[in-house]
């Protein structure tokens, strides 16, 4: 299913859609330089100049979750050094201004006095393209403990993320007051986005972690045409929901007027973040039908083990004794396909990481898996318990992550992020 804009023209729009060259056109105000080009792309083209491409930074809802997947990512938590609610208030504005400017671009800001240290790191030269930025914005627990007078506007459903049994967390890897994914077609635009919100807020935020992820250059381009390959060399979000189907979102993406949460947080949606290590030497060594088994999808395709396309979706109740699909199979305990489990569902947008190696001098590689439901106990939390035990287990080792709630979007250029929330 999808929207009725998306109907009128589905493959050609949700192109020029997701290169940014329909909603770009508004956000720069007025007819957009690079329709011309756009006119002549298919799917599947190299974009002749990606770096122009735009994601409307306005809207009810952030960018950055049903955006299709860029090539670059990276998270950054902060703690806050604000002390109090004014000096948050001061924070996201100035959040707001500078992601305003980064998603749109322009000429950098020049100071020709050598005295003075430079308006912008330089990274990107003399002007900074928009090159398909999203910095999407959330909040964790501890923004609404005793510091800001918080407490009573919580969403409801947010939390500490507690050990599940497999679990190795490593504390400084964990949680934070306020999360950024930065998500861009190259690495240079992600690293001055970060530099560039750092430079501007030193006395209201300090860097508690941060993690670089990336996907395949050619299923960035494909905008969800191609599921990008995680390192364990499977494709990773083939059974996601359709994120151009508007009803489906509202029902299980973003939180709703239905809900029982706080008025402010309406259009916002809870984000689980886990940092999940690979144990690759070993899966290397691992057979294939044994891989396959762990999924339940054919390595290579991507297909559900007995059937035929990637999309296709399993029938369990057809398989009760797990004789195709094993009963521990991970897409299968995800999401068994019932009635009751439908509550289930979340979004997933995971990237890929690689990162030296340990002590031990084995490679240090993994997922940054990253997902968004309406509600994180019968999403997340739900899903998790379920995988408890799973035959993956043997291969990953979550260390790191965190829940958090995405910030409702910003509705135009006189309201700033988090406003609802600070003036509820
Ligand atoms: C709690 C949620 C999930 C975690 C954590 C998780 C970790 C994880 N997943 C893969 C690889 C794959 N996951 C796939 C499907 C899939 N995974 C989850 C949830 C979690 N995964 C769901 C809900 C689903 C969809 C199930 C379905 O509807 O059939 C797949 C198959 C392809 C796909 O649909 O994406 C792969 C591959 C890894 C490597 C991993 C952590 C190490
Ligand atoms: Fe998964």
């Amino acid at each position: 299913m999808s929207n009725q804009q998306d109907d009128a023209q589905p493959a050609r729009r949700r192109l020029l859609k997701g290169l940014g060259l329909l909603g770009g056109a508004a956000a720069l105000g007025g007819g957009c330089p690079f329709h011309a080009a756009a006119e002549s792309f298919s799917p599947g083209t190299v974009t002749p100049n990606a770096r122009q491409q735009v994601q409307p930074f306005y809207g009810q809802h952030q960018a950055g979750i049903i955006t299709p997947q860029q090539a670059s990512m990276m998270l950054v938590a902060f703690d806050l050094l604000a002390s109090d609610k004014a000096d948050l208030q001061r924070l996201f504005r100035l959040l707001t201004q500078r992601i305003a400017f980064l998603t749109t671009g322009g000429p950098a800001p020049v100071v020709t006095n050598p005295q003075l240290p430079p308006m912008d790191s330089g990274i990107l030269g003399a002007q900074i393209a928009p090159d398909n930025l999203t910095i999407t914005v959330s909040v964790g627990t501890s923004l609404f403990d005793e510091r800001f007078g918080l407490a009573a506007h919580k969403p409801k459903k947010l939390q500490v993320m507690t050990r599940f049994p497999n679990d190795s967390l490593d504390a400084n890897q964990c949680h934070g007051d306020l999360l950024l994914q930065i998500c861009a077609n190259t690495q240079d635009t992600v690293i001055h986005a970060l530099r560039d919100i750092i430079k501007h807020t030193p006395d209201l935020l300090g860097v508690r972690w941060r993690r670089e992820g990336f996907i395949s250059d050619h299923a960035a381009r494909s905008l969800g045409q191609e599921t990008p390959i995680n390192l364990l060399g499977f494709k990773d979000g083939s059974a996601n929901p359709d994120s151009h189907d508007a009803a489906l979102m509202k029902q299980m993406l973003w939180v709703t007027d239905d809900q029982d949460e706080p008025a402010w947080a309406r259009n916002g949606s809870y984000q689980a973040v886990r940092i999940i290590s690979f144990h690759v030497e070993m899966w290397d060594r691992t057979p294939l039908g044994e891989q396959e088994t762990i999924f339940g999808r054919e390595k290579l395709s991507g297909v559900p083990l007995g059937m035929k396309h990637e999309r296709d979706v399993p029938d369990y109740s057809r398989d009760p004794d797990g004789e195709v699909i094993a009963l521990d199979a991970h897409i299968r305990l995800a999401n068994p396909r019932t009635p009751e489990t439908d509550s289930s569902l979340m979004l997933r947008r995971g990237y890929s990481y690689s990162a030296g190696i340990s002590a031990s001098g084995q490679l240090e590689m993994g997922l940054l898996f990253v997902c968004y439901q309406h509600d994180l106990e019968k999403g997340f939390i739900t899903v998790q318990n379920r995988l408890n035990g799973e035959a993956l287990e043997e291969y990953i080792r979550p260390i790191g992550g965190g829940y958090f709630y995405v910030l409702p979007g910003v509705a135009d250029e006189h309201h700033y992020l988090a406003q609802s929330l600070l003036e509820a």
